[in-house]
C-alpha cells in the first residue's frame, strides 16, 4: 500500500521496514499539523496484509446463516482455549475485483456458489495499526448451490468447518460469547436489524 506522501496535514520524515515477510510491517515517522496548527512528530508501525472481503451467507426461506469454524493463531495466543473462531467467510484480497474475490472465497471455504453478493459497507478494523480495509456482502445461499467440498486450501494450512445456524441461536452466540470474532458479529447485528425492518431486506 503506497503512502500519500506529504499531503497536508502529513509530511513523512522516515519510512523503516521492520519486517517483509507475509505481510509488511514498517515504522514512518512524520509530522502531523494538530488541530491548533502547531507541527508535531511522532512515530507509528503499520500492519499492511492488504485489504479484506467477507460475507454473510443466508438463507431466509429456513431463517439459518451459513459461517465457518477455524483454527486462529492469534486467537490462540490471546486466550481463546482451542483457538477455534467462528466466523463468516472471509479472505484476503489479492489484487482482484471484490465481488470476483468473495465469490471464490465462498467456493473455496464452503463449497457454495454465490450468485450476485451484495455490497454493504467498507470498514477499517483495527485503524490503529492495521491499515487493511474490509469490504463487506451479503448474499442467498440454499442447499441446491453446494458444488464443492470447501474446507478451505489444505497445501496454505486451512482446515475450515461450515457451520448452518438458526438466525435465533446465530444472534444468542454473539450474545453469550460464543461468537466474538468482530466482522461475525457486525454482519449478524446487521442482519437482525434489518431483518426486523419493513421489507425484511438486509
Ligand atoms: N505462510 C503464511 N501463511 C499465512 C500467514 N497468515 C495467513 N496465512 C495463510 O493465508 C491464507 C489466508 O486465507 P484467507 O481465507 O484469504 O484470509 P483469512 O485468513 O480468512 O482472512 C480474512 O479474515 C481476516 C480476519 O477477519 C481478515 O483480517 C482478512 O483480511 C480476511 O478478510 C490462509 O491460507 C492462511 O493460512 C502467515 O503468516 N504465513
Ligand atoms: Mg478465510
Amino acid at each position: 500500500m503506497d503512502l500519500p506522501v506529504d499531503a497536508p496535514p502529513i509530511r513523512i520524515r522516515e519510512v523503516k521496514v521492520l519486517a517483509n515477510d507475509w505481510a509488511v510491517l514498517k515504522k514512518t515517522t512524520f509530522d502531523h499539523q494538530r488541530a491548533d496548527g502547531r507541527w508535531q512528530t511522532v512515530s507509528r508501525e503499520t500492519y499492511d496484509r492488504g485489504n479484506g472481503v467477507t460475507i454473510l451467507l443466508v438463507n431466509r426461506s429456513a431463517r439459518t446463516v451459513l459461517l465457518t469454524r477455524q483454527f486462529r493463531f492469534p486467537a490462540y495466543v490471546n486466550g481463546v482455549p482451542d483457538g477455534m473462531l467462528i466466523e463468516s467467510c472471509a479472505g484476503v484480497l489479492e489484487q482482484v475485483d471484490p465481488v470476483e474475490a468473495i465469490r471464490q472465497e465462498v467456493s473455496e471455504e464452503t463449497g457454495y456458489r454465490v450468485e450476485a453478493p451484495r455490497k454493504l459497507f467498507e470498514l477499517f478494523m483495527s485503524p490503529g495499526s492495521v491499515t487493511e480495509k474490509v469490504t463487506f456482502f451479503i448474499a442467498d445461499y440454499d442447499s441446491s448451490q453446494k458444488a464443492e467440498r470447501g474446507g478451505g486450501l489444505e497445501h496454505e494450512g486451512e482446515d475450515i468447518e461450515t457451520l448452518e445456524l438458526g438466525f435465533e441461536e446465530a444472534w444468542a452466540m454473539v450474545d453469550d460469547g460464543r461468537i466474538i470474532d468482530g466482522k461475525t458479529v457486525i454482519l449478524l447485528q446487521h442482519l437482525k436489524i434489518h431483518d426486523s425492518g419493513p421489507m425484511g431486506d438486509s
